[in-house]
């Protein structure tokens, strides 16, 4: 069957761990092909950021352009837009309809406290972008700028999506995996579905691979909603996805900093199950390269 097709709009992460890599790992994930506007270069580890070269705003329209005009694009996420020109760019391409079921992610500083977005562009989020975002994705921090307040509790938490909410986009959700002071032992994000507010809880997992946890949550969003999800529906299957791939990776030592997840581990453990039903029996390794027992033509179909 032809998957749905879901647009990235992004910055790349040599690490792999964020951006443009994230989320098209995601896509695939969640069984979306991906396609991809690349907004900028990052050199990045684990350990932060060492240097931004901006793609300019017209070449980032070219690629938007060449996949809208032949691919059936049916939802879109942005991530870092780095430069003013830029979110100008697609904030002009969202008020002329042109990017469906779309999912903002404001990204404006890593993590490792790198800024990802020229503090010009900030203002212009709210007044061009916001306004034609389906889902809006901020992080705490995040809302704390463009409120210009200070977010300590899960009261503030509430009232800061209410209040974005308020700005135009249909579903607002506060991201909190940083946590606020009042919750202890979940990471709870905060819905403002365009009337109510509500929670989505999850455990808080204990791990330093915490990389690109932002931009995952705001592609499996877009996923869902290209597969014919609604807004309720995809930020749940967000919630559940990224709680998965954190799970997934929180052991694994990759870089000396704050590693990435998983967004295959539903896959591995899968895999796992199917190797040790049909793999050798536990303290044996199959041999690289194939069992040199096994004559290979004889596992071709006749
Ligand atoms: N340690 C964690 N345990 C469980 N969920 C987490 C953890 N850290 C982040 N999350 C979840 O990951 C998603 C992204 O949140 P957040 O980390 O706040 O975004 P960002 O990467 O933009 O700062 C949210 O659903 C949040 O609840
Ligand atoms: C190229 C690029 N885009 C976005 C980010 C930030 O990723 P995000 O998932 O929002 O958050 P953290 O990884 O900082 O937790 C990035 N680092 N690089």
């Amino acid at each position: 069957m032809t998957p749905p097709v879901a647009l990235t709009i992004a910055g790349s992460d040599s690490s792999g761990g964020a951006g443009v890599q994230a989320d098209l790992k995601t896509f695939a994930a969640l069984g979306v092909y991906g396609t991809s506007a690349v907004t900028a270069l990052t050199a990045q580890n684990t350990q932060g950021v060492r240097a931004i070269h901006p793609v300019p705003a017209d070449f980032v329209l070219a690629q938007v352009e060449a996949v809208l005009d032949d691919l059936p694009v049916a939802a879109v996420k942005t991530g870092m837009l780095a430069t003013v020109e830029i979110v100008r760019a697609v904030a002009n391409l969202a008020a002329g309809g042109r990017l469906p079921e779309l999912v903002v992610d404001p990204v404006m500083v890593s993590s490792s406290g790198d800024r990802l977005l020229e503090p010009q562009a900030e203002r212009l989020y709210l007044a061009a972008l916001l306004p034609h975002a389906a889902v809006f994705t901020p992080n705490l921090r995040e809302a704390e700028v463009l409120l210009n307040t200070v977010i300590r509790t899960l009261g503030d938490q509430r009232e800061a999506a209410r209040a974005l909410g308020a700005l135009g986009p249909a579903t607002v959700v506060v991201k909190g995996g940083h946590a606020v002071a009042d919750v202890a032992g979940e990471a709870v994000d905060v819905v403002w579905d365009g009337d109510r507010v509500h929670e989505l809880r999850g455990h808080r997992i204990d791990t330093r691979n915490n990389h690109g946890t932002g931009c995952t949550f705001a592609s499996a969003t877009a996923a869902a909603l290209a597969t014919g999800s609604d807004a309720h529906q995809a930020v749940g299957h967000a919630k559940d996805f990224v709680t998965g791939a954190i799970t997934g990776g929180a052991a694994w030592r990759l870089g000396r900093g704050h590693g990435p997840l998983d967004h295959f581990a539903d896959r591995r453990t899968r895999s796992a199950g199917v190797l040790r039903l049909n793999g050798p029996t536990s303290g044996q390794r199959r041999p690289v390269g194939g069992d040199p027992n096994v004559d290979p033509t004889q596992l071709l179909p006749p």
